[in-house]
């Protein structure tokens, strides 16, 4: 269990370089796109005029000439856009984390950003590209995992050498800023450690804090969803989802392998400033159905318990958003 002291532990002293135990562990080094501009992007960037449907989901029509749909839910569970496509909806993923970019690091001065495993970092691809990959403060950027899979930093399994190889290998964010596990601990000393890693980043006012909560409260959390409508490492009928102390856990008994993860805890990821649910594929159309149209579940899952302080976006393709 993490610990909720504020005591530093060696691996964690303050320097130029704060965590040498959280920094990427070679071989990797930073590279910079030269990649040129998607040809979806100054298409769909003219998407503001996108229409808005009804408030019950399933009266859902859908506009030949449109590539984005926005629906108003019944049960205020956020802001829910349709794309046409995976592409389109990475185009508009890009633009939305820009806009907070550009937000925050005028506000704070730093750019807290949180990213989950799985197919989200492929749909970030369009950030790595031009405008972004030469108009954002990347300076500003400071890089979370929302869970990580205990394993080393190289493993195929890992979240952070996916979101490496997909996406932090070809911005500059400052190597200092990239807060990746220790994986030289077990699950136990991983959450511990990174969760002191938090509590000194909010001492230092790098991560805000909730006003009403009390938690860290990160700029942005981009987010994926499993098929069972898990988020981060917190799985359905799991005891981890009612976690209410502890801001960074443990899991050794993952229903999806590898077994043992850590993960931020419902507090945490409910206390950000803006939460992007990202969804693409009709193989999780059932799970979207339960949480935004008329589905059933016989338990109230991890993806509906989502429910900032702030805002919530949800991000979703046909395929995802078929059964609404
Ligand atoms: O195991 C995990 O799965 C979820 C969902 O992944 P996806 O590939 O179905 O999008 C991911 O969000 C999480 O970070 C990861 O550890």
């Amino acid at each position: 269990m993490a610990s909720s002291s504020y005591a530093f532990t060696p691996t964690l002293r303050t320097s130029l370089t704060p965590y040498p135990s959280l920094r990427p562990s070679p071989p990797y080094t930073t590279l910079i796109s030269q990649s040129s501009l998607s040809k979806g992007l100054a298409c769909s960037l003219k998407l503001s005029w996108a229409s808005r449907i009804g408030v019950n989901p399933k009266k859902l029509e859908w506009k030949a000439s449109s590539s984005m749909a926005e629906i108003t839910t019944e049960r205020g569970k956020g802001k829910v856009q349709v794309f046409d496509t995976e592409d389109d909806l990475a185009v508009s993923l890009a633009k939305y984390t820009a806009d907070l970019s550009d937000k925050f690091a005028k506000e704070r001065g730093a750019f807290t950003v949180v990213v989950s495993g799985g197919s989200l970092i492929k749909s970030l691809r369009k950030l790595v590209e031009p405008p972004y990959i030469d108009s954002m403060e990347w300076s500003k950027w400071h890089m979370f995992w929302v869970d990580e899979r205990v394993v080393p930093k190289d493993h195929e399994d890992s979240n952070y050498k996916l979101a490496f190889d997909g996406f932090l290998s070809k911005v500059p964010i400052p190597p200092g800023n990239v807060y990746a596990i220790n994986d030289a601990l077990s699950a136990e000393g991983a959450a511990d450690d990174y969760e002191t890693c938090l509590k000194h980043l909010v001492k230092t006012n790098i991560i805000d804090v909730s006003q009403a909560t009390g938690f860290p409260k990160f700029d942005v959390m981009l987010l994926g969803m499993g098929p069972d409508g898990h988020v981060a490492s917190l799985f359905p009928g799991h005891p981890l989802v009612q976690a209410n102390e502890q801001w960074v856990a443990f899991i050794k008994d993952s229903p999806k392998p590898p077994p043992e993860r850590i993960t931020f805890t419902f507090p945490v990821i409910n206390s950000s400033a803006n939460i992007a649910l990202v969804v693409a594929g009709a193989g999780k159309a059932d799970v979207v159905n339960v949480a935004l149209g008329n589905g059933q579940s016989s338990n109230l899952l991890p993806v509906q318990m989502v429910s900032p302080e702030g805002e919530l976006t949800w991000f979703l393709d046909k395929g995802a958003a078929s059964k609404l």
